[in-house]
């Protein structure tokens, strides 16, 4: 009855998957298929000529290698968890103080990872169903390109369109890339309708064609450059030599941070880390180190969300349903990340690499969850700051979910001050660098 009373309030539920007594059923018929082709292997060795027991041994011997790989993998094929969230509950509970989520998009090269892809990703992220007040989008970018700041700029100007669009006609997925490409078929006999889809999608090709001509020419031509911040891009500056810079786009105030139905915009803020030759960056853990710091010093939103650059969100109730996990009374603390899995378009007809990942998705990942969580993937994924920054498990910890600070320094200012936040050199010899630091590129 307790039991029923807690589950009942819960934010989430657990369930295993239909079916798993037919599979173990399955699974033990297969394994007694197995011992005992491996005993018929063993008792009938022929021995009349060389050549045919060297086959016979190394048949066997590769049987016994798919047979021990079989077993191992049923760890994880053997009890599949799902789980469900219960958005509603956690907005009647938490509505009104939902947490601060900081988002970061790392990118690390505009030829490489076009910019007006990677501004679908942004674009995505910034239309989440979401207050926008609570969220944060940082764009890490390694190759410190101009290119990729105009495109942001760009960027935060279509956003002023995309978030009311998106809101008024719930859009999936939030990507416009996507969702054009998607939709590329659309009609409604509604004219009106018709006319705002082709109007937006109008407007979402010319902003690509301006980017994609800024990054075909390889630089920014001087009348482009409306916005103050390019002057910190010097001609002597390379992608791998170059002081770090912390541009705050869209900051909560004036013009610049309402869309055009004077609603909020999230904020957004470029930021590329400094890079020294004779300094190793450590890759994507380098720029996620720079970013837990420079974040904690602008938002400090207690959940992070990281995302690759060319990895769009597909579904704009992303945030809600992670918080479930985390702000659940009873067993939040017990969840440190929360792991979306991540699913590729294009895939050819055939799919001859599997790059649906079915089996790791539908499969393996649930079934690792029997175990007490799921893989972490590294992008799409949410995690608690703390747990980040060190903080390890205790039974006993309640997490403040107002430990966010939504700073009131001028742009410019806070831009300066957290400058050195971003320094390649911050790790070295301090406690930060030994304790928190995330250079764990396998991980990251
Ligand atoms: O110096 C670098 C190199 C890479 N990246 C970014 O890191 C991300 C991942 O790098 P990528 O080369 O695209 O790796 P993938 O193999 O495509 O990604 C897989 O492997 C990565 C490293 O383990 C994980 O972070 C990813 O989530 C996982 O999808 C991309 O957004 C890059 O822009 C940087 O920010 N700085
Ligand atoms: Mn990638």
């Amino acid at each position: 009855m307790e039991r029923e009373m807690s589950t009942s309030v819960s934010l989430f539920k657990t369930y295993g998957a239909k079916g798993r007594t037919l599979y173990k059923l399955y699974a033990g018929f297969m394994l007694l298929c197995i011992l005992s082709i491996l005993f018929y292997r063993l008792t009938h060795i022929p021995l009349e000529h060389y050549s045919l027991t060297f086959a016979w041994i190394s048949l066997f011997a590769s049987e016994l290698w798919f047979s021990f790989y079989w077993i191992l993998t049923q760890s994880v094929r053997w009890n599949p968890i799902y789980h469900q969230t219960f958005k509603e509950r956690l907005l009647q509970r938490h509505g009104n103080e939902l947490p601060m989520v900081d988002i970061f998009i790392c990118t690390a090269d505009p030829v490489a990872e076009p910019p007006s892809l990677v501004m679908s990703t942004v674009l995505s992220m910034m239309a989440y169903d979401y207050p926008k007040e609570k969220l944060s989008v940082y764009l890490s970018d390694d190759a410190g390109s101009e290119l990729t700041f105009y495109a942001l700029c760009e960027a935060c100007k279509f956003a002023k369109h995309w978030i009311p669009f998106c809101n008024k006609f719930d859009v999936e997925p939030r990507s416009p890339n996507a969702f054009f490409f998607k939709a590329c078929h659309f009609s409604s006999s509604d004219l009106s309708i018709s006319k705002e889809w082709s109007q937006m999608k109008d407007m979402y090709e010319k902003m690509i064609n301006r980017i994609d001509f800024v990054v075909t020419k390889g630089n920014v031509p001087q009348e482009l450059k409306k916005h103050q911040g390019f002057y910190k891009w010097t001609s002597n500056m390379t992608s791998n030599n170059h002081d770090a810079i912390i541009q705050i786009l869209v900051d909560g105030n004036g013009e610049i941070s309402v869309d055009i139905e004077k609603n909020l915009l999230p904020r957004v803020i470029y930021m590329a880390r400094e890079k020294r030759p004779q300094h190793h960056h450590n890759f994507k853990a380098g720029s996620m180190n720079a970013l837990l710091r420079v974040s904690s010093k602008i938002s400090n939103g207690p959940i992070i969300l990281n995302v690759d650059c060319d990895m769009y969100s597909n579904n704009s109730q992303s945030i809600k349903e992670a918080l479930c996990f985390f702000l659940d009374e009873e067993k939040g603390h017990e969840t440190g990340f929360v792991q979306y899995p991540q699913y590729f378009d294009n895939i050819s007809k055939n799919d001859l690499y599997d790059n649906s990942l079915n089996v790791l998705n539908k499969i393996d990942l649930l079934g690792l969850e029997s175990w007490g969580g799921t893989a972490y993937m590294g992008t799409g994924c949410f995690h608690r700051r703390e747990a980040l920054q060190g903080r390890k498990y205790s039974k006993d910890y309640i997490e403040d979910w107002k430990k966010d600070i939504t700073s009131v320094e001028n742009a410019t200012v806070l831009e300066e001050k957290v400058k050195h936040l971003a320094s390649c050199t911050f790790e070295h010899n301090t406690l930060w660098g030994k304790e928190v630091s995330l250079i764990t590129p396998i991980l990251f």
